[in-house]
């Protein structure tokens, strides 16, 4: 199987690229400056020269505050982009497996979000995400869009890597307490991706198409998060840091965040027996990268 993904330095890129060559996997990354997901016209060249079976959609405008000021790129690169290369997918007759995010959500539910409930963006990134699942829909019925959150990974920038690099200065941080997701490593989303990959390009079945939610097992909020870092951190020698646990109110940022970012993953279990593992095993297997 030949899979080419969007995005050269990403996390779920470089986790991809980190399996293809653990599994055998061809695996072709596609991106700056080849193809500009800001520049349709360089999208459609890009894929048909590779002639992949599967396309996967894992690079997007991923700067949630700096998209309250540049909503046009974030739109362009999240929704117009991603619908080129559903569209790209398509026209090689070929399925597409598109990442989106939580922050299609609001955040207002109680409960852990399911594929059926109503999505409400809060941010400019969510909007433009969701503008992207629906040009990716509209362009490609022969598409699988996994939604996830929190995506941490030894790549790229995210909240795992930056509470290591304070814990090399700091023995005290405050961190969000009022916000629950559900932590996920890029590495088990690559395992499921080439999962679902192998699935679609063999089984037309319709019950594989659509949307679905894919996240660590259990859930988390941002202290507790940085808290079970910094344990694992001082299993292994590292320095003691404290957690002062702070409501959102006391940490302004420009892009609202939902409040509950949990997501139900019981469909992809369901249609295809794929449940990520605990984000706590997943984060002590991570941190060992470092
Ligand atoms: N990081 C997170 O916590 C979450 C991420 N997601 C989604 O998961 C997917 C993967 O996210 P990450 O790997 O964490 O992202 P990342 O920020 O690590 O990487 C994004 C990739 O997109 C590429 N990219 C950005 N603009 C581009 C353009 N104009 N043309 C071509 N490539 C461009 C970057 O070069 C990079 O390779 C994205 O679709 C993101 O929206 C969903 C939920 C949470």
């Amino acid at each position: 199987m030949r899979i080419a993904v969007t995005g050269k330095q990403g996390q779920v890129v470089q986790s991809l690229l980190r399996r293809g060559a653990e599994t055998g996997v061809e695996i072709s990354a596609v991106g700056r400056p080849e193809m500009d997901l800001a520049d349709p016209a360089s999208i459609a060249a890009a894929f048909s020269a590779l002639r992949p079976d599967v396309i996967v959609s894992a690079a997007a405008y991923t700067a949630v505050d700096k998209a309250e000021s540049e909503p046009e790129l974030a739109f362009s690169v999240n929704a117009a982009g991603a619908g080129a290369v559903a569209e790209a997918a398509a026209r090689i007759g070929v399925p597409v497996i598109h990442i989106s995010t939580d922050y299609v959500f609001s955040g207002d539910k109680a409960s852990a979000y399911s594929e059926e409930d109503a999505t409400a963006p809060i941010s400019v990134y969510g909007r433009s995400k969701l503008a992207g699942e629906k040009a990716v829909a509209a362009a490609n019925p022969n598409h699988v869009i996994l939604r996830t959150c929190w995506v941490y990974s030894p790549f790229g920038a995210n909240f795992l890597k930056t509470m290591l690099r304070l814990s090399e200065t700091r023995d005290h941080l405050s961190v969000v307490a009022d916000q629950t997701g559900c932590p996920t490593s890029a590495l088990d989303i690559a395992d499921a991706i080439l999962a679902i990959a192998t699935r679609v390009v063999t089984d037309p079945a319709p019950s594989l198409r659509g949307t679905f939610h894919l996240t660590g097992s259990g859930e988390a909020s941002w202290a507790d998060f940085a808290e079970e870092i910094f344990a694992e951190l001082a299993k292994s020698g590292g320095r003691t840091v404290g957690v002062e646990r702070i409501p959102t109110a006391d940490y302004p940022t420009p892009a609202k965040r939902p409040a509950n970012s949990r997501l139900n993953g019981d469909k992809l279990a369901r249609t295809y027996g794929i449940r990520l593992p605990d984000w706590k095993q997943s984060m002590k297997i991570v941190m060992r990268d470092f």
